[in-house]
């Protein structure tokens, strides 16, 4: 029986067997199972004791790492008294409940593909009684980042706000590289300056816990450049942008979960 049987080598499914596989003190023996063999064998590969699967075994834990819409089949072919831990989008704890076959535990959770390299942020709830599958799952979420435990209620957002964030930096990166080409820099110049850019200030954003505002004003020197940047992203309305963005992904996440239902 493995520790854990991860279900679906995509992109969260892979970064999280490959993350939390090669962690210090993670479940030792990890199954991949995906509908394409090279999906899983490749993730497999990457793992000590990785083991690629077309089939259901026998697993302590299922990890569910598929598109929402394919996790109701999922979920009703397991074992009864499966432990299972989803990370499907929207997919809500009484939904899982209510197709698990009998009994079981489950964990519900919102990763990011930062877990890939030990850097992601993941949301966990439980449903009442599963409160030790809760704890493995904080225990392994926590090998491969942040983990913080969020009431249901508050997933939505949650998962709009940092299991989506990365998708938002890339797309701040892509801009930067974008106004950087156009503005005469060479394109790798370009992107090896936004990447550096957005790591350190990510890395100092931790390392000072500051506010960001007080962190913004540090660089922006009045009559200076930096005020005229801000100036035009004031007047474009960045932050409401920012605000109907991640609203728009929260209520999609609702969608998600009564499309489940179809
Ligand atoms: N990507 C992200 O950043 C995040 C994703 N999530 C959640 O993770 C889940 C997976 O997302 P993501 O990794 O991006 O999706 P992907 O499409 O990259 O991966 C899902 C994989 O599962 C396979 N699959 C589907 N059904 C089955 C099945 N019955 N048995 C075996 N394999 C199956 C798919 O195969 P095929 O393509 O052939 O259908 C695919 O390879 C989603 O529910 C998403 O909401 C959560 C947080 C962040
Ligand atoms: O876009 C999605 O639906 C998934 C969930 C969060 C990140 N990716």
């Amino acid at each position: 029986m493995y520790d854990l049987l991860v279900v679906g080598a995509g992109n969260m499914g892979s970064a999280l067997a490959v993350g939390m596989g090669n962690a210090e003190g993670g479940p030792k023996s990890i199954a991949i199972l995906d509908h394409t063999l090279n999906k899983a064998q490749a993730v497999a590969a990457r793992l000590p004791q990785g083991r690629a699967l077309t089939e259901l075994e026998s697993a302590d834990v299922y990890l569910l790492a598929v598109k929402p819409h394919h996790i109701r089949n999922v979920v009703k072919e397991l074992p009864a008294g499966a432990k299972v831990i989803s990370v499907a989008a929207g997919i809500r704890l009484a939904q899982l409940n209510s197709w698990l076959v009998k009994g079981g535990a489950i964990v519900r959770a919102m990763p990011n593909t930062a877990c890939e390299i030990g850097q992601g942020v993941t949301a966990v709830c439980a449903t009442a009684g599963s409160e030790d599958l809760a704890a493995r799952a904080q225990e392994w979420f926590r090998l491969v980042g942040e983990v913080f435990l969020v009431p249901e209620k508050q997933f939505d957002v949650v998962s709009a706000l940092s299991g989506s964030g990365p998708a938002y930096v890339f797309l701040l990166l892509e801009a930067m590289q974008e106004a950087g080409i156009t503005l005469g820099l060479p394109a790798a110049m370009a992107l090896d300056l936004a990447r550096a850019t957005v790591r350190g200030a990510g890395l100092l954003s931790q390392a000072r816990q500051d506010d960001p505002r007080a962190m913004r004003l540090a660089v922006t020197s009045p009559g200076g450049m930096t005020a005229e940047a801000i100036a035009v992203f004031e007047k474009l309305r960045f932050r409401h942008q920012v605000l109907t963005a991640v609203r728009a992904a929260a209520e999609r996440s609702q969608e998600l979960s009564a499309l489940a239902e179809d």
